[in-house]
């Protein structure tokens, strides 16, 4: 199985890491736009093999899609992150051209190729790269959820004074400060609801850490986070080329569920070798329905912003 990862930056280099490390795929390709990065990080990378002990054949080119040819899964990580004070949405200007061109040309070597986008504002990338390549909604998948859910799960992990691994928890909407809905009804520690535990005011802060999770990051970082999002990447890249039919939050384009149509946002979704296998739609209360729906309005004014490009 081959795996593509444009852009051999902070994240695109973390999740190479990771899926040569643990064997996700047998050949993973790193392209950069600058001249010998992605080479330099795949030559890093791979002076790891005989240490930690994996085959993955990782190789980094500059700029040349040749060599991602025939690839299985393609990530998108090109594009500039945000710095301190800035929000993800502000990145859309840069971004919006380069994610274009590179679903385009990466489609060109790949044409059976399942799309991950990464690059921010990621729900508005999802849809730019699901309306400009015109692929089939099953192979065009944004990866937010399932670092905003590990998220979640840490910060509740940590109000629970419990292993993170003992958590289950979702964040669903948008992928950005204000528009993420962490689930905190419907996440439990070992089965028990997490109410049982903790107040109703330290579930609230666990909400508010979580949202803001990425700017907390970037504030101490001075430039994004890459460790979780690498990590979250290769897991989803893991239940695609594996099958595992996982569920994950992701950023899919909705044709009537939750009450949405023509937006890519965070649902919960059954994640295989198709891609997007299924949506699952989960009986969400009130309110939770109109912070959904209020977080979608937010995605959609943003993707209205995409009408000169995608012209
Ligand atoms: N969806 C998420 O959960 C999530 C998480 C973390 C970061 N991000 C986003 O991912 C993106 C990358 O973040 P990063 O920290 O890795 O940034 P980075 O600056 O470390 O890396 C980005 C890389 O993209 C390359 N690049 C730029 N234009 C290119 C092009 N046309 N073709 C190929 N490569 C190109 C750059 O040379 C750079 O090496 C940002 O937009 C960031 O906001 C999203
Ligand atoms: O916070 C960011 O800008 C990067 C990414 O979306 C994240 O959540 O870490």
């Amino acid at each position: 199985m081959k795996v593509t990862i444009v852009g051999a930056g902070n994240v695109g280099a973390s999740c190479a890491d990771i899926i040569s490390y643990r064997g996700i795929a047998s050949e993973v390709v790193l392209l950069d736009i600058k001249e010998g990065f992605a080479e330099g990080k795949a030559m890093d990378i791979m002076q790891c093999a005989t240490t930690t002990g994996f085959n993955t054949q990782l190789s980094g080119v500059t700029n040349d899609y040749t060599k991602t040819a025939n690839s299985d899964v393609v990530v998108i990580t090109s594009g500039i992150p945000r710095k301190p004070g800035m929000t993800r949405e502000e990145l859309i200007g840069i971004n919006a051209g380069i994610v274009k061109s590179v679903a385009e040309n990466v489609l060109q070597h790949s044409p059976n190729a399942i799309l991950v986008v990464v690059s921010n504002p990621m729900d508005t990338m999802t849809y730019l790269a699901l309306k400009a390549t015109g692929l089939p909604k099953n192979r065009i998948i944004g990866m937010g959820g399932a670092l905003d859910s590990s998220r979640f799960k840490y910060f509740l992990s940590k109000a629970l004074d419990k292993p993170a691994n003992d958590v289950s928890a979702m964040v669903i909407g948008g992928h950005g400060d204000t528009t993420m809905i962490p689930l905190t009804r419907l996440a439990s520690y070992n089965g028990i609801p997490v109410s049982e535990f903790l107040s109703e005011a330290a579930l609230q802060q666990v909400a508010a850490d979580t949202m803001v999770g990425g700017a907390t990051l970037t504030k101490l970082l001075g430039t994004s986070a890459w460790y979780a999002p690498g990590a979250s990447v290769a897991y989803l890249v893991d239940s695609i080329l594996n099958n595992q039919r996982k569920m994950i939050a992701c950023s899919v384009y909705l044709e009537g569920e939750y009450g949405q149509n023509d937006i890519c946002i965070g649902v919960p979704c059954i994640i295989g070798r198709n891609g997007l296998e299924e949506i699952v739609t989960i009986n969400l209360n009130e309110a939770e329905k109109e912070l959904f729906a209020k977080s979608a309005d937010a995605v959609r004014a943003m993707n209205a912003d995409l009408k000169s490009i995608l012209a």
